[in-house]
């Protein structure tokens, strides 16, 4: 507030300084007054709008389906066409806001149901809805689903015909064209001009409704399953800034969809999360022994007893392994088949094909058999060998249990099956790293095997949650906290050596070393051990989980090796308090006991006879 006339008055008459001093008190007050209500203004709009919030956050939660003018439209076509009574959680949400224009990246588990978030808007809006995916199989599965129940789609990829792509660009801008929905690969995205020069046209006449990314975190580079051609998506936001885009994934990280806003270029996306928990999913994790590989024994026996007529998947690392292990079971008795991308594609469907009709029991498949499978009953996923990630873990075992009613999701956990994997993904980019959580996730029996996969993708996780519904959660008792300090000195010696002799050893190598199976000469420089093979894998693991080791790679032009050297923690063993400490199975000894001494180790870690390693951990 200025003072300045009131000062000047002051230097006056009487007269003067009455009427300056009565003008500017005036003044002064009506200022004073004009700041008040602006403040309070603002206090009223502020209170208002928490009113508002307060409110419009009740109305959502207590009334999700509040009426829009579309809301009944929805609800017919939800049992009408889709054949739904009810929605799932977050569902109606997503639509309601994506209906009414809202940019927005929707997170929900795998077999949730994010494919009804943009089928039913599309069926409820005029003109069409984009829809990219990035798997033919993908594509070609929702349009023999949308045909099934009379919903007009149509697509295009890189094997349409030239006849059937003429049809579809013409029909794009055509107001009386019957299609709903339009599915592309992102490889037409970047590649067709034509395919933009006809969506520019079809924006403009308003007939471009919606545009639906699929598996939204194939964006970015942080994804586990990032595409180089769905980084060039912005382009669709940035030429049709007008028609809201929905990006939908199971499985990003909050910083994934970071890195997937930015590249779409969507301004301020709304972003709905559900739980990943998915909870009539029992998780389990069983060890592979290395000297005799009988897991597919194992998972054979399991196949013909616990899961009798049941459907099932069984993934494997590579194509050969999904015919040998195919065979393998196929000669054990059980109704498998192959799938792998490296086969024919109507070999490929017909095995689909038979799985989804029950003709097949079990698919024993790569990868490549992933991603938009959608069968409700599949009452097993088992992981013949560890996935390369969480994420894929999480995608693979999701194809579980899509009806909602119990399923199994098991992991062989096997030593040496970390390292082919780890030479797979060394190229990759953080591949080591996700490989090492996936690891951590089979080793780890301290925590919960849900809250390992919730923690991974941010969410908060309460352990009550699981309901048991894990082996380490079902067997908490009977893992205890061993010491392993002198193992773990016993082992950074001997790769220590090696070192010091300028050689590299495998793991295997320094396994056997430690084992003393090395020469004679070997053995007399390196305290070996007596502990069982499986043992001193496990120690080997933990060591190389918690920094002791770390990886060290080797290139020919035929292969890539793995190697182990020393990690960055190795140098704390020379302290002689530092010590470290690896939870295992108990046998016998009291669960509160953390033991020190090698014979203690050495008894908690006896191996349980093979038929009950078959089914537990250790
Ligand atoms: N409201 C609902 N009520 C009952 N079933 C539903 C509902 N919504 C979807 N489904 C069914 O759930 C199954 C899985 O749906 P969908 O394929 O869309 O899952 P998704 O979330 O895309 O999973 P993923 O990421 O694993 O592909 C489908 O068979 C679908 O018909």
């Amino acid at each position: 507030m200025s003072t300045g006339p009131f000062v000047a008055g002051l230097k006056c008459s009487g007269n003067v300084f009455w009427g300056f001093s009565s003008f500017a008190w005036q003044r002064g007050t009506l200022q004073l007054i004009a700041i008040n209500l602006i403040t309070l203004h603002n206090i009223l709009e502020y209170m208002l709008n928490i009113l508002l919030y307060c409110i419009l956050t009740c109305l959502n939660v207590f009334f999700p389906n509040l009426d829009f003018s579309w809301s009944t439209e929805l609800e017919q076509n939800l049992k009408d066409v889709f054949q739904l009574s009810t929605f799932r959680p977050l569902q109606l949400k997503a639509i309601n806001l994506s209906m009414s224009g809202k940019d927005l990246f929707l997170v929900m588990p795998t077999g949730r149901g994010k494919s009804l978030c943009y089928q039913l808007p599309a069926v409820c809006s005029e003109g069409f809805t984009l829809v990219v995916t990035p798997l033919v199989s993908l594509m070609e599965d929702q349009l023999m689903y949308l045909k099934s129940i009379d919903v007009e789609a149509v697509s295009l990829n890189a094997s349409s015909s030239k006849e059937h792509a003429k049809m579809v660009l013409a029909e794009m801008t055509d107001s009386k064209a019957p299609f709903k929905l339009l599915y592309v690969t992102p490889e037409k995205i970047a590649k067709s001009k034509l395919l933009m020069s006809r969506l520019e046209k079809a924006y403009n006449a308003g007939r471009l409704s919606r545009i639906a990314v699929d598996e939204v975190h194939c964006c970015s580079q942080w994804g586990h399953d990032f595409r180089p051609d769905y980084k060039l998506l912005g382009i669709l936001k940035r030429q049709f800034p007008k028609v809201p885009l929905l990006g939908l994934t199971a499985t990003a990280t909050g910083s994934v969809l970071k890195d997937c806003q930015k590249i779409l270029c969507v301004p301020e996306p709304i972003t709905l999360t559900a739980s990943f928990n998915r909870t009539n999913l029992y998780y389990e994790v069983r060890l592979k022994d290395s000297n005799s590989d009988d897991s597919v024994s194992d998972i054979s026996a399991l196949i013909k007893e616990r899961y009798k007529d049941q459907s099932g998947i069984v993934y494997v690392f590579s194509q050969k392994d999904a015919e040998t292990v195919s065979a393998d079971l196929q000669g054990k008795g059980v109704n498998a088949s192959p799938y792998h991308a490296n086969m024919n594609p109507e070999d490929k469907s017909q095995v689909h094909r038979k799985w989804a009709t029950n003709k097949i029991q079990v698919v024993v498949a790569t990868v490549a058999f992933g991603m938009g499978i959608d069968k409700a009953d599949v009452r097993f996923v088992i992981h013949h060998t560890i996935s390369k990630s969480i994420e894929n873990y999480y995608q693979e075992s999701g194809r579980a249990g899509r009806d909602d009613k119990p399923a199994d999701c098991i992991v062989y956990f096997g030593f040496n099956d970390i390292f082919r994997i780890s030479t797979m993904v060394v190229m990759e980019n953080v591949g080591q790293q996700k490989l090492l959580t996936m690891v951590d996730y089979c080793q780890n029996v301290d925590r919960c095997r849900r809250s390992v996969i919730a923690v991974h993708f941010d969410e908060v996780w309460d352990d009550e949650g699981c309901n048991e519904m894990c082996d380490v959660c079902r067997h908490g008792n009977d893992y205890i906290t061993v010491d392993i300090t002198q193992h773990a000195k016993d082992v950074v010696q001997i790769v220590e050596l090696a070192g010091s002799l300028d050689e590299k050893l495998t793991p295997l190598k320094v396994t056997e070393a430690w084992m003393g199976k090395g020469p004679a000469k070997r053995r007399k420089m390196i305290q070996t051990t007596t502990l069982s093979r499986l043992e001193v894998e496990a120690i080997i693991t933990s060591l190389l989980l918690q920094g002791y080791l770390s990886e060290d790679f080797s290139f020919t032009p035929y292969t890539t090796y793995f190697y182990l050297k020393l990690g960055g923690k190795a140098p704390l063993l020379k302290n002689q308090s530092h010590s470290i400490t690896m939870k295992m199975r108990r046998t016998g000894l009291d669960a509160n006991t953390v033991s020190t001494t090698q014979q203690t180790v050495q008894e908690s870690f006896s191996v349980p006879g093979k038929d009950q390693r078959r089914k537990e951990i250790w």
